[in-house]
């Protein structure tokens, strides 16, 4: 078992970019060649997590050749965010999960190295996600960890389907918060392109 795998979320509707967001190119790559990168060069294995009605299966197969990873799909539409870290986790064989959206273009090595640094802490205090936090309290729980055990609480808010927001996921899990600015300073690995001026004004 590998102790940890990553899961890009890739099954958003886009609607603000006007559609297949992991292949919109920023900066002469695609968007989802960003994080695929850094999971790569950290030698993490991942599975690439793309909308149940397939976007564009050439580009999507060319991805899993590309970076050896495997691509899944969303069980059932529309169910946000969710249902893409649960199908993700189905097919990894690992103890955490580095769940990362495909639209962040400035992840780091280093910003991952670190929130991957507080996995024995929340081994020892039994929290069972890892998820940055900035000074006004937002959070950023596309860009966290998450325990295998958090799997079948997971599974259970997906088959009730009573409230399918991230934060009622998490306020199950006894959360480690982390300082957004342990894992970079300025904050700017944490910001996403959403619309397609993002793609073309986000400065170096
Ligand atoms: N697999 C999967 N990923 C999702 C889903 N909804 C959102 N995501 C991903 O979660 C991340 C954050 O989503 P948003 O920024 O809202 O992106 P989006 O939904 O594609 O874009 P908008 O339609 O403009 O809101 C992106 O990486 C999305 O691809 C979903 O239903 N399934
Ligand atoms: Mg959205």
């Amino acid at each position: 078992m590998f102790i940890i795998s990553g899961i890009i979320l890739s099954g958003g509707k886009g609607e603000r970019i006007g559609g297949k967001k992991p292949f919109r190119i920023f900066k002469g790559k695609y968007l989802i060649n960003y994080p695929s990168d850094i999971l790569k060069s950290l030698k993490i294995p991942f599975t690439t997590v793309f909308a149940k009605n397939s976007v564009d299966i050439e580009l999507e197969k060319k991805h899993m050749l590309t970076y050896g990873c495997s691509i899944s799909f969303d069980l059932v539409e529309n169910m946000g965010p969710l249902m893409g870290i649960l199908c993700g986790m189905r097919v990894l064989n690992a103890k955490w999960f580095l769940v990362l959206p495909c639209d962040c273009p400035y992840i780091t090595k280093k910003a991952v190295k670190t929130l991957i640094s507080n996995i024995k802490f929340a081994e020892r205090d039994n929290n069972l996600c890892i998820i940055p936090r900035h000074e006004n309290g937002y959070i950023e729980p596309l860009f966290a960890l998450y325990s295998r055990d958090s799997m079948p609480i997971l599974n259970k808010i997906i088959m009730e389907q009573k409230n399918l927001s991230i934060r009622y996921f998490i306020s199950h899990l006894n959360p480690k918060y982390i300082n957004s600015k342990t894992l970079d300073e300025s904050k700017k690995i944490f910001k996403n392109i959403n619309t397609l001026d993002d793609l073309i004004n986000c400065e170096e």
